[in-house]
């Protein structure tokens, strides 16, 4: 019978956020040491570099800092439809323009899941939805599960993503393939798309 593993790696970043909708103090410009944590499974590899290892915990962690880290770490995360939005926007985007510029950026936003600018607050990520921990575990799901199956030769599957706003309060998003909830039945590694990945060609779609 095949043996899978767990693996985890966790990363830290500061950022600044908002909940608009927040009725108490969640609505104000606020940060926090956010804590994200990665689980992968799969079973080890037989040769190479990663023998021994679901995934190198550098390669995890190269693929965390590059999608989390890169985009957050000291900036903002601020919803994209947030009604403060054109605070947010680069100094130059005024009045008459500031519309055209924020229509741009919500269709980069829609196709792309997200938009890095440059704002009157420096670094800024524009995200699809309002950046609560629930909804920053799911993108960053989405977002990392494509990397762990290509540093890991499709043979790892990202199981999870947990994301701490505190250190009391946390938010877990689980992988949708069913067959991976039954982690006594897991069967496969599933196929999938790597090819919006820029720079990746993995020939593993
Ligand atoms: N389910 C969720 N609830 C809340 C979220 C969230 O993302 N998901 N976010 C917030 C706020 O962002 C807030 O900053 C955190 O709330 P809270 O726990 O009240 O913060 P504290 O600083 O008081 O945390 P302590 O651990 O008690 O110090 C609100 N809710």
């Amino acid at each position: 019978m095949q043996e899978y593993h767990l693996i985890t790696r966790e990363i830290g970043i500061d950022a600044a956020h908002r909940i608009p909708h927040h009725e108490s103090k969640c609505h104000n410009l606020h940060g926090h040491r956010y804590k994200i944590a990665a689980t992968c499974v799969g079973p080890l590899c037989g040769d190479g570099e990663q023998t021994g290892m679901v995934l190198d915990f550098g390669f995890l962690k190269d693929e965390m800092m590059a999608e989390i880290d890169a985009c957050c770490d000291h900036g903002m995360m601020i919803w994209v439809d947030d009604p403060w939005i054109g605070s947010f926007l680069p100094e130059n985007a005024h009045e008459a323009k500031a519309a055209a510029v924020l229509r741009e950026y919500r269709d980069e936003v829609t196709h792309a899941d997200q938009k890095l600018i440059e704002g009157p607050f420096g670094k800024t990520l524009l995200l699809a939805s309002v950046p609560t921990a629930e909804n920053l575990a799911k993108h960053w799901f989405n977002r990392l599960a494509p990397r762990v199956r290509f540093r890991s030769h499709n043979r790892a599957h990202l199981l999870r993503v947990e994301v701490w706003e505190t250190p009391n309060c946390m938010a877990t998003y689980n992988t949708q393939d069913p067959d991976w909830f039954a982690f006594d039945a897991v069967p496969k590694l599933p196929s999938g798309r790597l090819s919006h990945l820029a720079g990746y060609d993995s020939g593993l779609s």
